[in-house]
């Protein structure tokens, strides 16, 4: 067994969506891993067959060997609780669908895979079961007790993290306390240094409100709470502007001069990652104690069967995971 090839699980996602389609392509495409794929083998066999893809599916050995696309996929079979239909979401598949990531965290875990790449699930049709989720990110952190994580994108030349992840519009400006920021600029501050490999982290901080609340009279919550954290933590050494206006922050002149963005909310930073470079960048969960790497999309139930689901952003995941992997084996 080579110890130095780094062993990547991921996670097919939801079933009728573009997840197991992504996989299914996997199959032909070497990559510099091993890699085991965490689904129902007869929903990646159909979704083959329903492509005209090559697919042999091998067991799950204990052993690693390399992923070298020759139309062979390593398989950890996990059955549906339901047919899968392309396109079609189906409730009775939600607990299947979590059922993957606890067998991919319980993997990265106990040493079994060094990293977890996700493909897309769907947030509504796991609500739907009756299952309160309301992403990955959060999931992962529940599972592994972390008080706090960060989301953070990669792709378009730039890196955006998110000082709050999935929550209503009303309920951003309470979850953003003096202490949330702190953690959340430390988390990000340690992983540039340490998962990234920067030395000296720059980092732009987004204001909350418009013109980053212009002196208070659109908002208080850069006098309040923003500068107060930013004021602490650069009298600790970190290099960090802000509030900086959000509108404006994306600039070219502006992102010259960082690292990584911290944006304040969900659609205040990725949306302007993903015009950069949809379909090619990779959401990156910092702060955990194992590697998830994961898509810049979403389920794309339009998409699933079809054929024309583009696997850049699953091939960016699996080699980012797979470069964090190596730079964590080489750091112990
Ligand atoms: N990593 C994740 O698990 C993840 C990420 C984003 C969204 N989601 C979830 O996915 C579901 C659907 O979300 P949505 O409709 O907002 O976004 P989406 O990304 O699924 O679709 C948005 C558009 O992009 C297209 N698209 C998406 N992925 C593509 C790919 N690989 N190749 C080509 N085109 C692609 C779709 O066809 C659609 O037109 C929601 O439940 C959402 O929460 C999950
Ligand atoms: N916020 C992510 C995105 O827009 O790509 C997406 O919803 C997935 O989040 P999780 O990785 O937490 O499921």
């Amino acid at each position: 067994m080579d110890r130095r090839l780094p062993h990547i699980a991921i996670t097919a996602g939801e079933p009728a969506g573009i997840g197991p389609d992504l996989c299914v392509m996997l199959a032909s495409q070497p990559l510099a891993a091993c890699v085991t794929v965490i689904a129902d083998r007869d929903l990646l066999t159909a979704r083959a067959q329903q492509r005209g893809l090559p697919l042999t599916i091998t067991s799950d050995e204990t052993a690693t060997s390399l992923h070298q696309g020759k139309g062979e996929l390593r398989v950890h079979h996990t059955p549906l609780a339901a047919p899968a239909i392309a396109g079609t979401l189906d409730a009775h598949n939600s607990a299947y669908v979590l059922r993957t990531l606890e067998i991919a965290l319980e993997g990265c875990a106990n040493g079994r895979f060094d990293a977890m790449v996700t493909a897309p699930v769907h947030k509504g049709v796991i609500n739907d079961a009756g299952i309160a989720f309301t992403g990955h990110t959060e999931f992962l952190a529940e599972k592994t007790g972390t008080a706090q994580v960060v989301m953070m994108l990669v792709g378009g030349g730039m890196r955006v993290a998110l000082a709050t992840t999935h929550l209503p519009l009303t309920a951003v400006s309470a979850a953003i306390t003096r202490r949330s920021l702190e953690t959340t600029l430390r988390t990000l501050h340690h992983d540039l240094i340490h998962k990234f490999g920067i030395a000296q982290p720059r980092i732009l901080v987004a204001g909350l409100n418009p013109h980053a609340g212009e002196g208070g009279y659109l908002g208080d919550e850069e006098i309040t709470t923003i500068t107060p954290v930013l004021d602490q933590l650069r009298s600790e050494g970190m290099l960090l502007q802000g509030p900086l206006p959000a509108d404006t922050l994306f600039a070219p002149h502006h992102l010259q001069h960082g690292d990584a963005v911290l944006a304040m909310y969900h659609d205040q930073g990725l949306p302007v990652l993903k015009h950069a470079s949809f379909g090619g960048g990779v959401n990156v969960t910092l702060g955990l104690p194992i590697i998830r790497t994961s898509v810049d999309h979403g389920t794309a139930l339009d998409l699933a069967g079809t054929g024309n689901a583009n696997p850049g952003s699953l091939l960016a995941a699996i080699q980012l995971a797979i470069e964090l992997s190596q730079k964590t084996s080489a750091s112990a």
